[in-house]
C-alpha cells in the first residue's frame, strides 16, 4: 500500500467522454487510512457516485460511457487503480464490497434472499461450502435488522428497504477489505435507519475493514464515520471531522450544511 493508505488519491480528475468531456471530479486528494471509515457528501450532483465508483474500480473500459480517471493519481489497495487492467480490476473486485446506488433495486429477482446474498461467494469459488455460506448469510441478515425468515423469499416479495438492506448484507459477503456505500441507507425508513448504520458501525468494528461511505446527510454521517470529505460540484470544499467541518465554514456550500445541520438535529454544540 502506498504510505499505509488504503486509497490514496492525489489530484484526482474523473471525466465522462463527450465533447467537451465533463468532469464530474476535479483535483480531489483523498486517503483513506487502514481501518478507518471515511463519509463522502455533498448535494445532488457533485461528483459522490463518481467518486465512490472509481474507488471500487469500476472505472469504463474501452468504448464504454462510463467515468475515466483523466488526471492525477489513484492507489487502492496498493494498486494503481486510476486505470486497472483486467488483472487489477479482478484483485479490486475480489477486496472490495461495493455498494452502488440504488443496491436494492439490481437484486436478482428469480433469486431467492439467501440465493442473492450468498451468490458472490460462489462466483468466487464455485466449490464454496454451502452451509458455511449460508451461516454467513444468515448473519449478515441479522445484522441488517432483518428476520431470518426473510431468506427464502424473493425481492419482489420485499419492500424497498428490505431490499436495500439484503444489498448491503450481499456487498459484506466476502468479508471485503475496503467496503465502498453509496447511500447506503437510502430508501430505508428513518427508524431502521439508525439501526442499520449502528449496526454497520459495529460491524466495522468486529472486522476491521476500511470504508468510504457516500450520503448527502451529514447528520447519518455523524453516526458511522470518523472523518468527512465535502465534495461541492466536483471539488473538495471541506475535510476533517463533522466538527472541525462545521467549525470552519468558509465554503458557501459547508455554511448550508453547518445550517441544515443544525436545524435537523437541534444542536447548539455545533459552532
Ligand atoms: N454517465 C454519465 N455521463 C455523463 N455525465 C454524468 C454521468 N453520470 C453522472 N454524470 C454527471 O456527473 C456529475 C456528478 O454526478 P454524480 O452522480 O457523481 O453526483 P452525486 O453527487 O453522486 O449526485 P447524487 O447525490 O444525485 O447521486 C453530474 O453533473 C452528472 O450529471
Amino acid at each position: 500500500m502506498v504510505d499505509g493508505a488504503v486509497v490514496h488519491a492525489r489530484d484526482l480528475t474523473v471525466a465522462y467522454p463527450g465533447a467537451p468531456r465533463y468532469e464530474a471530479v476535479r483535483g480531489v486528494d483523498l486517503r483513506v487510512e487502514p481501518g478507518e471509515m471515511v463519509g463522502i457528501v455533498g448535494e445532488a450532483g457533485a461528483g459522490k457516485s463518481t467518486l465512490a465508483r472509481v474507488l471500487a474500480g469500476r472505472v469504463a473500459k474501452f468504448r464504454e460511457r462510463g467515468p475515466r480517471v483523466v488526471g492525477g493519481s489513484l492507489h487502492v489497495l496498493g494498486m494503481r487503480a486510476a486505470q486497472p487492467g483486467r488483472a487489477v480490476s479482478r484483485a479490486l473486485a475480489a477486496q472490495i464490497g461495493y455498494l452502488p446506488q440504488h443496491a436494492g433495486r439490481t437484486l436478482a429477482a428469480r433469486m431467492t434472499v439467501a440465493e442473492n446474498v450468498t451468490e458472490p461467494l460462489f462466483e468466487r469459488d464455485r466449490h464454496a461450502d454451502v452451509r458455511e455460506a449460508g451461516a454467513r448469510a444468515a448473519e449478515l441478515i441479522d445484522a441488517v435488522q432483518l428476520p431470518l425468515a426473510i431468506m427464502d423469499r424473493y425481492p419482489w416479495e420485499l419492500s424497498a428497504g428490505q431490499r436495500q438492506r439484503v444489498a448491503i448484507a450481499r456487498s459484506l459477503i466476502l468479508r471485503p477489505t475496503l467496503w465502498i456505500a453509496d447511500e447506503p441507507t437510502a430508501s430505508v425508513d428513518v427508524t431502521t435507519r439508525a439501526r442499520v448504520l449502528d449496526t454497520l458501525f459495529e460491524l466495522h468494528g468486529e472486522q476491521v475493514f476500511s470504508a468510504v461511505v457516500v450520503s448527502h446527510d451529514a447528520a447519518v454521517m455523524r453516526r458511522t464515520t470518523q472523518r468527512l470529505v465535502v465534495l461541492h460540484r466536483g471539488v473538495v470544499a471541506a475535510a476533517g471531522t463533522l466538527d472541525e467541518v462545521l467549525a470552519t465554514p468558509e465554503h458557501p456550500y459547508v455554511r448550508g450544511l453547518r445550517d441544515d445541520y443544525r436545524a435537523r438535529t437541534g444542536s447548539i454544540q455545533v459552532p
